[in-house]
């Protein structure tokens, strides 16, 4: 048998899901031990390379995760905020590395997260492209240089089966434009305008969703200011960006101690 680490896809049936199966199976540096789906899942019992479109890998989608996440070294986990809970618990009990891209946690949800982090590496990012990484430096940088002359926004599009917002990105961006400011995200957090708002207020970071189609995700950060403005800008064209972080997160999280990081803790950034 390989000694190449292996790995469990929950939600492998999703968008992200059979992202990831496919970037795994074709990576040649991790071997696909499980697919988990929900039990009652038409999935359940299929073959998850059959439904993927690569053909029959001999390994069969799931419900129950803790089987398979006793013999992963790492569970791969684009799913929903409750099920991420879950399994941050199975795969702190399997001491498995645990990847989360799941966004639309709550600060009380993320929180929840600390006693399986005593136990097993947890790896969490909003994005796990090397762009957005990249982009939040960049943000927190720019921020640091401007005054409040210049006006935050973060505009995000999405395709429309999205079901939170702002996204997970877009509240990265936030964070680093706050962080680069020195304030707290927020204090200052402007998001869902409708109506009669009043005039914007100065210092505030504002967020703007777009859902349509089959936009794979859009990310600006626009300083408006008196006669110019800068806009940072992020695209993904493909899912495959993803998937290729959360695989080299959770190859780079083997050899690390319990507790929680980042994918700017991944790439070195
Ligand atoms: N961090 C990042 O880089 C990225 C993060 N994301 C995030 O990843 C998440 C998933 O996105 P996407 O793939 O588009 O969504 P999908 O709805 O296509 O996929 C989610 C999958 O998770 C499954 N699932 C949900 N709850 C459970 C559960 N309790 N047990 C087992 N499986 C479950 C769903 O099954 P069912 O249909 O039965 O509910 C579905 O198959 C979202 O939060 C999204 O924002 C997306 C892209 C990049
Ligand atoms: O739901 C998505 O699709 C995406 N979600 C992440 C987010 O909330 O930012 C990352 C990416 O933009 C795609």
């Amino acid at each position: 048998m390989s000694d190449l680490p292996g790995i469990v896809i929950t939600g492998a049936t999703g968008r992200m899901g059979q992202m990831l199966v496919k970037t795994v199976v074709q990576s040649g540096k991790a071997r696909l031990v499980g697919a988990i789906e929900r039990e009652g899942s038409e999935a359940i019992g299929q073959d998850i390379g059959t439904l993927c479109g690569l053909g029959p890998l001999g390994v069969l989608v799931e419900s129950d995760p803790l089987p398979s996440f006793a013999r992963a070294q790492a569970v791969i986990d684009f799913t929903a905020p409750a099920a991420t809970l879950e399994f941050a618990a199975l795969a702190a009990q399997a001491r498995a590395v645990h990847v989360i891209g799941t966004t639309g946690m709550t600060e009380a949800e993320i929180e929840q997260l600390a006693p399986a982090a005593l136990h097993a590496v947890i790896i969490r990012a909003g994005n796990m492209s090397l762009g957005v990484n990249l982009l939040t430096q960049l943000t927190k940088k720019v921020a640091a240089a401007l005054d409040e002359d210049y006006d935050i926004e973060v505009i995000e599009a999405h395709h429309n089966q999205k079901v939170d917002a702002p996204s997970g990105t877009a509240l990265m961006l936030g964070e680093a434009a706050a962080e680069g400011r020195g304030v707290s995200l927020k204090d200052v957090s402007d998001s869902g305008r409708d109506g009669i708002t009043g005039a914007r207020k100065r210092g505030d970071i504002g967020f703007s969703a777009i859902r349509g189609g089959d936009i794979v995700g859009e990310h600006d950060v626009m300083f408006a200011a008196m006669g110019e403005r800068i806009i940072l800008r992020h695209i993904a064209s493909d899912r495959s960006v993803f998937a290729r972080g959360a695989l080299k997160a959770a190859l780079w999280g083997q050899d690390k101690s319990p507790g929680q990081y980042d994918m700017i803790d991944v790439l070195g950034l």
